[in-house]
């Protein structure tokens, strides 16, 4: 599979990448992945000093927990961890076996600051639930995955905001069956050049916003992965909404 990683910054501007600066000034980019699937990355969504501030809250205030989890038919410890929030009367949400507690919204009100500033900077979108992550360190990890669970429905907007230490973030096509033979390298090698990639990698800023938007659940996976280098905390939200 032809892999080609790209960091999203002004010196190595992705060739899907359209810059699109808001009525604040801020800088966002749209990266479209192709087939309805699209990611917005804004950089600098808090400024610093304020995500700093959110940062030590969450850290010693929210209830982190890290389950044991069921994967590939083992049980094991998650490696990272975790809270939940939901706003009342929704569905469950259970993963890999684990059905996490749903705080509420009212416990933790800095929570509802967070999401009040996420609706603001994309309007239309709505978010009623949030799956917190605290990675400790670099061993600390999520393995490929989407949140494509049903609850979400058929094309899932997912908001992630990151705090702390700077964490590679990557997306990696999904592999297709086509007439019972599976493709992963489905673009042709021309097209992959100049167009749409197999992987995309982000490095996520402290203080930035992610969003992944239309199909990017259903037709792309991503992942934390371990990194050696990363000695600090970070923490991450992702805002999601159940239909
Ligand atoms: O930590 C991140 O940036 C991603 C977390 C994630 O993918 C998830 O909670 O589903
Ligand atoms: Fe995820």
């Amino acid at each position: 599979m032809s892999s080609r990683f790209r960091g999203l910054d002004a010196a190595n501007p992705n060739p899907n990448a359209e810059s699109d600066p808001s009525d604040s000034g801020v800088r966002r980019t749209i990266i479209d992945l192709g087939d309805g699937s699209e990611v917005l990355y804004i950089p600098r969504f808090l400024p610093s000093e304020r995500a700093w501030a959110w940062f030590h809250y969450l850290d010693k205030e929210i209830p982190w927990t890290r389950p044991v989890i069921h994967v590939f038919g083992r049980h094991c410890l998650q490696p990272r961890d975790t809270c939940y929030i939901a706003s009342k009367g929704l569905t469950d949400l259970k993963y890999s076996g684990y059905q996490p507690h749903a705080y509420t919204w009212d416990e933790y009100p800095i929570l509802k600051e967070i999401l009040q500033a996420v609706h603001e900077a994309i309007p239309g979108s709505t978010f009623n639930s949030l799956l917190l992550n605290r990675y400790k360190c670099g061993s600390d990890y999520v393995a490929w995955h989407s949140d494509d669970e049903k609850l979400y429905g058929p094309t899932p907007e997912i908001a992630s905001v990151s705090f702390g230490c700077e964490r590679e973030f990557l997306l990696k096509k999904k592999p297709v069956k086509e007439e019972g033979i599976w493709i992963v390298d489905q673009l042709p090698k021309k097209r992959l050049k100049t167009s749409y990639q197999e992987q995309q990698s982000f490095m996520l800023k402290h203080g930035s916003l992610m969003v992944m938007r239309g199909y990017t659940q259903r037709d792309w996976n991503h992942s934390v992965p371990k990194r050696a280098k990363a000695v600090s905390v970070r923490i991450n939200l992702t805002f999601r909404q159940i239909v």
